[in-house]
């Protein structure tokens, strides 16, 4: 756990809360390693029945720390991106077993829109929005997205979104399938938990066995996850990749 991530356990739900606002919960590598952490402890612990993943409110989170990129991509050395936290966490979410609930209250970019991909049940406010840039940073989508976007909303939409980089408001996620609720901002924690009840009141055993039914086998996920992440490390030093993430951090400048 880091200054930047919270995790409670309550009521039978652990609740892993992004707690970086000032750079609008933007992932960095503790936050990475500390959220996988707490969703593979959750998995043999017989006391936790479910998993909130949320930002608070205004924000849920802008990916990755695009610092972070700008340093990799011009490192010297090489490590391989499927030794990164970022796909530590992604293998985490793969093989969880434990039913999460995403709360969503604002912006989900990046790798904060992929891993809905990975829950069970997410809730957005009205001003949540989502977007998977990758293509506009010189990158590749991530998390299994490129198999799990169009098997959710089909392949225009995941065009739209992967390729494209559209933007889709709560409502347009909902209609889309891949947000359950949407509802007023601020509320989005307080309506996972009562999500999260309902479902720790049900016969766990039968909760986990259709669980399990309903979801790729994680070994399909993870040879994606793989696939992507080898990929999306020879984009990460590309020039196209390097100039985007320059421009981040110039864009404010004259
Ligand atoms: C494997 C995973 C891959 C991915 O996740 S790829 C996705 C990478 N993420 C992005 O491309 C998003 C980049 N951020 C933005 O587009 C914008 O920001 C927002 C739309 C999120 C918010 O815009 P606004 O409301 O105008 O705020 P602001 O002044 O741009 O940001 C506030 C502070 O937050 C920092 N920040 C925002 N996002 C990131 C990020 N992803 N990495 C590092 N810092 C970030 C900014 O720089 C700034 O900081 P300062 O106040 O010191 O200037």
């Amino acid at each position: 756990m880091t200054g930047h991530l919270i995790v409670s356990d309550e009521d039978a739900t652990r609740v892993i809360k992004l707690r970086r606002p000032e750079k609008k919960n933007a992932f960095t590598q503790d936050m990475y390693r500390g959220m996988s952490d707490a969703i593979d402890k959750a998995q043999n612990n017989p006391d936790i029945r479910c998993i909130i993943i949320t930002g608070g409110s205004g924000v849920f989170t802008a990916g990755n720390d695009l610092e972070d990129f700008l340093k990799e991509s011009t490192s010297d050395t090489d490590t391989p991106r499927g030794a990164s936290n970022a796909v530590k966490l992604l293998y985490s979410l793969a093989h969880n077993v434990k039913p999460i609930i995403a709360a969503v209250d604002g912006v989900a970019i990046g790798i904060g829109t992929t891993m809905l991909f990975h829950c069970d049940y997410v809730l957005a406010s009205t001003t949540a929005t989502f977007s998977t840039p990758f293509i506009n940073l010189g990158l590749v989508p991530e998390g299994a997205s490129s198999l799990l976007m169009p098997r959710s909303m089909g392949h225009q939409r995941a065009f739209a979104m992967l390729v494209m980089g559209r933007k889709m408001s709560a409502d347009e996620a909902r209609e889309a399938s891949f947000v359950n609720v949407v509802v007023a901002p601020g509320h989005t924690e307080a309506e996972a938990r009562k999500v999260a009840r309902e479902i720790c009141a049900l016969p766990a055993e039968a909760v986990a066995i259709t669980r399990k039914l309903l979801k790729l086998p994680p070994e399909d996920m993870t040879r994606r996850i793989d696939q992507e992440g080898h990929l999306f490390g020879e984009r990460l030093r590309s020039k196209e990749a390097v100039t985007a993430f320059k421009a981040f951090f110039e864009r404010k400048k004259g």
